[in-house]
Formats: C-alpha cells, sequence, structure tokens
C-alpha cells in the first residue's frame, strides 16, 4: 500500500490544551512494498505516526492518503475496510488474558471473515496449522494451545507479531517490536518480519529504539524528532553526525544501539537513592 503524507499535523485528544502537537507538518511518501524504520528519541512522535497511519487518530490539518484514499473522507463502513487492510502491532499487543493463543493468532484474520465465521472462529479455531506455522516463525510452535496469561511479556510480544503474518494486510505497522526481547529473538524476528514483507508486497513501517537494527534490516531511515522530519535517508547514509542530531540531548537512548563512529555518551551521574519509609 502507498501512503502519501503532506504537511500532517497530529495532536492526541487528551493533549493538555496549548501543548505542542504529537505531529508537525509531517511530509512522507512510501512506495507499495517499501520498508522504512522510523527512529527518533523517546516522545518523537513515532508512535503517534503509527497510530494516524492506522486511522486511530484523525489528523487536525495537511493530508494523508494510504492506497491513494484519504481515509477521513470515506465513511465509516469505507473507513473499517480500508482499516481491514492494515495491520497495527503496538509495543504491548492487546490479547485477551484468557484465550488461547491459536485463537489470538487467528484474530488477525477476522477483518476477512464475515460476522458469523468470525464468531465461530472465537470458539472453533478454523486454521490451526497456520497458526502453528506463524508461530514457528517466531520460536512459538509449542504454545499454540497455551493461554495467553501464561506466556511471558517476550512471548506475548511474539505473539503479538505472529498475527502480522496471518492478517489480510497489505501495510504492517510494528511499534516497538523488540522491546521485550532478548537479542537473538529480536534479530529473529525483524528477518522474519522484513522477509514475509518482502515476499507479498507488504509494505512495513516499524518504530525502533535499536538503532543499530534498524540499520541493519531496513532500507531506508526516517528520523523524527519533535514531531518533525529530521531526515528520511537511505540507511547506508545515515552516519554518526546525523544520529548525533537526531538524539542531541538524548544520547543516552543511543547507548548500546549506536554504530561505530559515534562518541560514546557521557557515563551518568549516579542518583541518590530516595527511600520511601512508612
Ligand atoms: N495518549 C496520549 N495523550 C496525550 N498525549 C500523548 C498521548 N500519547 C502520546 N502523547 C504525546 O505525543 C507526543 C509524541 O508521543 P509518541 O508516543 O508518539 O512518541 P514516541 O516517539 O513514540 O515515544 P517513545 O519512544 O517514548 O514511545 C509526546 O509529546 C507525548 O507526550
Amino acid at each position: 500500500m502507498q501512503l502519501d503524507l503532506d504537511g500532517l499535523v497530529a495532536r492526541h485528544p487528551a493533549a493538555q490544551p496549548g501543548s505542542p502537537a504529537a505531529l508537525r507538518g509531517l511530509d512522507l511518501k512510501v512506495e507499495a512494498g517499501e520498508q522504512l524504520a522510523v527512529i527518533g528519541p523517546s516522545g518523537a512522535g513515532k508512535t503517534s505516526l503509527l497510530q494516524v497511519l492506522a486511522c486511530a487518530m484523525q489528523p487536525a490539518a495537511g493530508r494523508l492518503r494510504l492506497g491513494g484514499q484519504d481515509p477521513w473522507a470515506l465513511g465509516q463502513a469505507a473507513r473499517q475496510a480500508l482499516r481491514g487492510r492494515l495491520f497495527l502491532a503496538p509495543q504491548v499487543p492487546p490479547l485477551p488474558p484468557r484465550q488461547r493463543v491459536v485463537t489470538s493468532v487467528l484474530a488477525a484474520r477476522l477483518p476477512a471473515l464475515s460476522l458469523l465465521r468470525s464468531l465461530r472462529a472465537l470458539f472453533y479455531p478454523d486454521d490451526i496449522p497456520g497458526a502453528h506455522a506463524a508461530l514457528e516463525c517466531f520460536d512459538l510452535g509449542d504454545k499454540l494451545f497455551e493461554r495467553v496469561d501464561r506466556l511471558s511479556g517476550g512471548e506475548r510480544q511474539r505473539v503479538g507479531l505472529a498475527r502480522a503474518l496471518l492478517a489480510p494486510a497489505s501495510l504492517w505497522l510494528i511499534d516497538e517490536p523488540l522491546s521485550a526481547l532478548d537479542p537473538t529473538r529480536a534479530l529473529q524476528a525483524m528477518a522474519t518480519l522484513t522477509g514475509t514483507a518482502r515476499t507479498r508486497g507488504v509494505t512495513l513501517v516499524a518504530t525502533l529504539h535499536q538503532v543499530d537494527v534498524a540499520l541493519a534490516h531496513f532500507p531506508r531511515i526516517v528520523g523524527l524528532r519533535e514531531g518533525r522530519l529530521a531526515f528520511d535517508l537511505p540507511a547506508a547514509q545515515v552516519d554518526a553526525a546525523c544520529l548525533a542530531r537526531l538524539y542531541a540531548q538524548h544520547e543516552h537512548e543511543l547507548r548500546g544501539s549506536a554504530p561505530a563512529g559515534l562518541p560514546e555518551p557521557a557515563p551518568l551521574a549516579p542518583q541518590p537513592v530516595v527511600m520511601h519509609c512508612r
């Protein structure tokens, strides 16, 4: 799916009056099947960008086109149909705690099913081999019939990512997919997502805190800072100077993930420990 943002401004409905908008005049064009990583310091607007692309937050100004359509000019039914072609994986996947993993994973297919088949699928998983194959890609094949609330945080995150493989979507919006994963699983998850998206021609937009992972796995890197585009470059052109500017005053967020060439941030001064006694 093609994406086109032109001077896009977005503000969270619950934001304090007078506070700056989360996205402040963003221009971005993404061709169908492209893969890009969005990086930037905390609060830069990375998650807000995914929410706008997922039609979960309406822009306050500017232009948004998804697959050539303005989602907010469509009627509710048409917008819902468009949402069915998008897959958003939030940082913490909203998995019902008492549900079996198989049902949670297959729920990704609900947008493609009729109401009757959706209801039936909640009680009788209709493609157990398909769910198993998706889970296997994230090393979770043995958790097929486990209850979601018995999974670790990292396993839940991987279940959330496995859903992408079953979703009938041509745009994957993946928010911080590695926040709860160990380094080996993180690399496996990245390779699965980028490889599958490439094979299927799915457009992939992922936000990442791990700059080294972003540079290694994505051909295009978008740097966001204070809701604005800091740069939009091929990964090979993102150098230490770009990153130093992007993370200025937030150097500690690059700790452990900066590529070679970026100066090591100064060590943080030891902080006093405050004990709260009753
Ligand atoms: N639900 C919300 N209500 C009000 N303001 C919000 C909400 N979510 C985010 N914001 C504000 O929008 C701005 C951008 O936040 P966003 O979560 O998009 O940043 P981010 O780059 O994803 O940060 P992080 O890396 O910490 O997840 C911040 O100033 C934040 O305080």
